[in-house]
């Protein structure tokens, strides 16, 4: 993504080769803030603070997480640790446990500087094919916009939810992946954002991408996408995947459930991009075995934001003394779906359809 006219990653290792950047997403929307991470404890922070954020960078993250514990301590009772910390920040999005157990079981044979030269070099790997994949993601999904502009003639009116853009990646993103592309190739879209409550992933962070990148779009209440169906301004929604079983059950953010009704009750095609990467093999049910983060009340009973004056002011809007909560995720089912947008093309959410696409991964993971 251009920002300022320079070209990010949401996360890249620091000038000084010591340390890892990222961009402070706590930030954003209002300041745009490179932050450094210089120890594991510090990339454990990014993630459970949501400094950084979204499945894939998350999993990106605590790459470079265990590559800066390896700089410190490269003993495997330092890679059991720096494990299990990352492991422990947040438990829905399953790229983090992915990202984990890839560079744990490409250090474990190694020692010294071997194990830290590969934790950085297996944490570089992983954004690359990260960046790669959601490129590809991008160029599949564009034709299902390409499709609707060809049959209408008009703007393509695309809604999705929370933020599954460049900064839920480490480029490009999954869910306006395909906006993107398909914006850049000439196609006329828009883009209905959901606020996304209570975190405001939606009015905080897609907005500021695609303002950033000049894509037209709207940024609407969580609650307008339903009214917006029923009124023919959507053609088609686009989501992004914490965690999706092998049979097509989509783990995402709290909501996503409601909109995937309201668009099945609409004839609205509902679409969920994702890598590889996101999918848990080892899972069939996902409402009964996905795990559900609770985070901190005060993402509900509080909103922060900035006056006039730029100054940052943390406010309550809930009745003082009403309890709150906050699930942060929630399952869509595989029957909600219209197809999975991924880095090897379309395919149905069900078992059959995952599998082949992807034959090598549904073959080992029965093995
Ligand atoms: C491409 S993953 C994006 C996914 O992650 C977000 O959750 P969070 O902001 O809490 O990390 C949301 O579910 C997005 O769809």
């Amino acid at each position: 993504m251009r920002i300022h006219g320079r070209h990010y990653r949401t996360i890249f290792p620091a000038e000084d080769g010591a340390g890892v950047s990222i961009i402070d997403q706590t930030k954003l929307p209002f300041a745009f803030e490179i932050a450094r991470l210089s120890t594991v404890e510090e990339a454990a922070t990014a993630i459970r603070d949501m400094q950084v954020r979204g499945a894939p960078l998350i999993g990106a993250t605590a790459a470079y997480g265990i590559a800066l514990a390896m700089d410190a301590d490269a003993s495997d009772e330092a890679l059991a640790q720096a494990v299990r910390v990352l492991g422990a920040t947040r438990p829905t999005a399953v790229n983090l446990h992915w990202a984990l157990s890839r560079v744990e079981n490409r250090l474990a044979p190694l020692s010294g500087r071997e194990r830290v030269r590969a934790a950085w070099t297996e944490a570089e790997a992983i954004c690359d094919e990260d960046v790669e994949q959601n490129h590809a993601i991008g160029a599949n999904g564009a034709r299902l916009l390409a499709e609707i502009h060809a049959k209408t003639g008009r703007t393509v009116n695309v809604l999705t939810h929370c933020n599954a853009g460049w900064l839920a990646t480490v480029d490009w993103g999954t869910a306006l992946s395909p906006i993107y592309q398909a914006h850049d190739a000439g196609i006329p879209v828009h883009v209905y954002v959901d606020e996304t409550r209570p975190r405001n992933q939606g009015a905080a962070l897609t907005a500021y991408e695609l303002g950033a990148h000049g894509v037209p779009h709207t940024v609407v209440v969580d609650n307008a996408g339903g009214h917006l169906m029923q009124h023919g301004k959507v053609d088609i929604c686009f989501v992004g995947s914490d965690r999706t079983t092998a049979s097509g059950d989509v783990c995402n953010k709290i909501g996503t459930y409601l909109k995937a009704l309201a668009a099945r009750d609409n004839d609205v095609p509902f679409y969920v991009t994702l890598p590889v990467t996101t999918i848990d093999w080892s899972l069939d049910d996902g409402l009964a075995e996905i795990p559900i983060e609770e985070r901190s009340a005060r993402e509900v009973t509080n909103l922060v934001g900035i006056d006039e004056d730029g100054a940052v002011h943390d406010v309550r809007v809930v009745a003082p003394g009403s309890p709150a909560a906050n699930p942060a995720f929630d399952v869509t089912p595989a029957r909600l779906v219209a197809g999975l947008v991924t880095e090897r093309g379309i395919c149905p959410a069900s078992r059959e359809g995952i599998a082949g696409l992807y034959p090598d991964y549904t073959r080992s993971a029965a093995e």
